[in-house]
């Protein structure tokens, strides 16, 4: 065999094991058709981040006004699509030197398999011990017609110009993360949604107050809307149209309609890899039904959110059971999420949601952060904090924050909640003062 182990992908399914292994020992060889580091690295997360910071720091100047700051600076978004790129464009080189680095053979092009030990890419074949499929997912796109006018996330991230109008398709996380920043940027923003709720995944409270914001600032929610076609116009303004005499003329529309994952390209009725519409099938081993072909990341059908830090677990989880270190079955740790908006919202373990439908299991303790010196500091309101306890055991088992620095929250419990400490564990820990952790403390239940 030519390889130890053979990935498809060079995301963050991959590399977080595949270097460590490399540094083993192990021979190791990554296929990458596109950029090194996959999407979050390349037209994901970083790129996002680095368009949505500046204008959370706009949103803080703002509520500062007469309170020390006197003015608040605007965006010029073509100077900050420049710095974005200026941090985005060497990610593909840093993310091949990576594995470069460690000895890791780099193979460029579209990888598709022969037999479940041999990968072709154009005319070449690589043969390995085991396979790890992590080839993530693409932007889902409308088939209907005039759909081949609408942008998708990838486009939005290096938009070169803000367009006056922008039409968005699609309540998840990226519709409403590119709302939150096009509406910052200025433009006029429609969120066109098949059903009445955005956001699923996220306390619905919480959502709604986001939904709110979101409104005040000018983005226009149509639910219940089922876009049937669209027609570009000769001024190249598009206009959509829906059920019931539905028409609406934008200049811009992104299709934030999902994402699909790329295993329809593998070939994989040539092995008989089990995959269904989600992702490829595999057991509590990230094992499919061909014993030397593994999956992670994005790639796999899977219940747990498809995200970079639930990637990287998987890729370190596969890394060590190749080493020989761990052989007992994938244990995720307790997941957390948090949605770009301004405020944030973030949260782990069990869902405030599912915590209120269940009063006789759980136990929620819910805080404002109103009146807090700390976090009036920023002349922040509305914050909310709602930690959920398992009324048996008394652990803490979920939290969720909506607040503008939520991720400080939230990963702050992460390690309550996987350790699973009780209320009064909680308070034998003594914080740096001040600081969001302290403030998060003075919040929990005294025992
Ligand atoms: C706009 C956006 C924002 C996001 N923001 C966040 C965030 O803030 N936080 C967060 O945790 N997650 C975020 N995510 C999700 C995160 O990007 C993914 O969960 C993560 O990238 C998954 O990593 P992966 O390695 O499984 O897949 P990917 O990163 O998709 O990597 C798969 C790689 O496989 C390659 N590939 C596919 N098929 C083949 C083939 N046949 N041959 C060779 N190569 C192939 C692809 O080119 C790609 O580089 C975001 C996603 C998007 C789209
Ligand atoms: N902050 C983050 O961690 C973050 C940010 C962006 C993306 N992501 C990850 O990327 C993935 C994709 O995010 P996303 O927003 O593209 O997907 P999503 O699944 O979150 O949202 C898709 C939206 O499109 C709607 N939809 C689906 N099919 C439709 C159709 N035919 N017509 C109209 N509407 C339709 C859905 O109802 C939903 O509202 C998620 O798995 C998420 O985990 C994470």
């Amino acid at each position: 065999m030519d390889f130890s182990v053979l990935y498809i992908g060079s995301g963050q399914a991959t590399w977080n094991g595949a270097v460590p292994l490399a540094k083993s020992g192990a021979k190791v060889a990554v296929i990458e058709e596109s950029q090194y580091g996959g999407v979050c690295s390349n037209k994901g997360c970083n790129a996002k981040i680095i368009l949505d910071k500046p204008l959370v720091l706009i949103d803080q100047i703002k509520a500062l006004q007469g309170r020390g700051l006197d003015g608040v600076p605007k965006v010029n978004w073509e100077d900050l699509m420049a710095h974005k790129h200026e941090l985005i464009v060497p990610q593909d080189q840093h993310g091949k030197d990576r594995l470069d680095n460690v000895g890791i053979t780099t193979i460029n092009g579209h990888a598709e398999f022969v037999d479940a030990h041999t990968v072709k890419v154009g005319e070449k074949t690589y043969t390995a011990d085991k396979i790890v499929i992590a080839t993530g997912m693409r932007p889902h796109r409308l088939t209907i017609p005039g759909a081949e006018n609408f942008a998708d996330s990838t486009d939005f991230l290096s938009l070169p110009h803000m367009p006056e109008h922008v039409t968005i398709l699609g309540g998840g996380f990226v519709a409403i993360e590119f709302a939150t920043i096009a509406a910052a940027v200025g433009a006029k923003v429609d969120v066109i949604t098949r059903g009445n709720r955005i956001l699923k995944q996220f306390p619905a409270e919480y959502v709604a107050k986001v939904q709110e914001d979101l409104k005040r600032a000018g983005v226009r929610f149509i639910p219940d809307m089922n876009i049937a076609r669209a027609e570009k116009n000769a001024d190249g303004s598009l206009t959509l149209f829906g059920p019931k005499e539905f028409q609406l003329s934008t200049d811009y529309v992104l299709d934030a309609t999902g994402r699909v994952p790329n295993h329809d390209q593998l070939n994989l009725e040539a092995v008989g890899v089990e995959a269904t519409n989600r992702g490829i099938v595999v057991n509590d081993n990230l094992q499919t039904n061909v014993p030397n072909i593994y999956a992670s990341g994005d790639a796999i059908d899977k219940t747990i959110a498809k995200l970079t830090p639930t990637a990287a677990f998987e890729s370190r989880y596969l890394a060590a059971k190749f080493m020989g270190t761990n052989d007992g079955p994938i244990v995720y740790p307790a997941i957390s999420e948090i949605v770009f908006t301004s405020p944030r919202i973030a949260q782990v373990g069990v869902s405030l949601d599912e915590a209120k439908s269940k009063p006789e299991q759980y136990e929620v303790v819910e805080a404002s952060y109103d009146g807090d010196w700390y976090r009036q500091i920023k002349n922040e309101q509305g914050a909310q904090l709602a930690l959920i306890f398992d009324k048996t055991s008394q652990k803490l088992v979920g939290a969720a924050e909506m607040a503008m620095d939520a991720e400080e929250t939230i990963n702050t419990i992460v390690p309550y909640v996987q350790m699973g400490l009780t209320k009064e564990q909680l308070n034998d820990f003594v914080y740096v003062f001040p600081s969001i952790a302290y403030t998060l403390q003075r919040r929990l239940p005294l025992v």
